[in-house]
């Protein structure tokens, strides 16, 4: 059995800019600025273990053998719709990845994932998958996710949220202990309601101005 991994990204520009996501008073808009800008943080250390092979290039001045990037190419899957908010910046770090979307949402009364929409790159299996979302809270949503993910074939997945709470960790981890969890901070529980505290609220409300 694969040992979990959790790599809490404690970089202090990731820290500064989950605290401007936390505060209330943050504006839709300035919100929607800053995830952006955080996820392609995220992205940065979910590349960081990439394997590289030599590339012999000609510089003005010289050849020489230089890295590229090798092994598996990539895809990056975001569960909508929160997932949207830190989409664009793992693209931007990664503009020739592919890009699948699974839509779920939280039933409120039951905190069940209901499934709403699912399409990955037919070469999935072929593919290392980065799956996103901002929060992980049950996990129950994650741990869906990872399942429809591993049915049309991945193999290979790592998961990236910005928020995630120890209950669900724990319930990720029992479901997928082959997917390692890179999460920009670890919180301290779920209320009744299945938020987290402190958490910063429902991230898809905040990104979309919606109640
Ligand atoms: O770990 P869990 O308890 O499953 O909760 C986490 C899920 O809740 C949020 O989505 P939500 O259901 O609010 O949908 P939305 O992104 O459309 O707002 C969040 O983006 C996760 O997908
Ligand atoms: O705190 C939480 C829990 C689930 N989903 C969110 O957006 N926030
Ligand atoms: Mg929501």
């Amino acid at each position: 059995m694969p040992i979990p991994t959790l790599t809490v990204v404690d970089h202090p520009l990731v820290q500064h800019k989950l605290t401007l996501l936390r505060k209330k008073d943050t504006p839709t808009g300035r919100f929607r600025e800053v995830m952006r800008e955080l996820s392609t943080l995220m992205a940065y250390e979910l590349t960081r273990d990439l394997p590289l092979e030599s590339f012999s290039v000609e510089t003005p001045m010289a050849r020489f053998d230089a890295p590229i990037l090798s092994g598996k190419k990539l895809c990056i899957v975001s569960i909508m719709r929160a997932g949207q908010g830190i989409l664009d910046g793992f693209i931007t770090l990664l503009p020739s990845a592919r890009v699948g979307h699974v839509g779920l949402y939280r039933e409120q009364e039951t905190l069940t994932p209901v499934e709403y929409y699912f399409k990955v790159p037919e070469d999935i299996e072929e593919r290392l998958v980065l799956l996103i979302d901002p929060m992980l809270a049950t996990g129950r949503s994650a741990v869906a996710a990872v399942h429809r993910l591993k049915e049309a074939g991945a193999a290979s997945i790592k998961l990236a949220v910005l928020v995630a709470a120890p209950e669900g960790l724990r319930t990720f981890h029992d479901s997928h202990p082959d997917v390692p969890v890179y999460a920009a901070a670890v919180d301290e529980r779920l209320d009744e309601q299945g938020y987290i505290l402190p958490g910063l609220g429902d991230a898809g409300d905040r990104l979309y101005g919606t109640r």
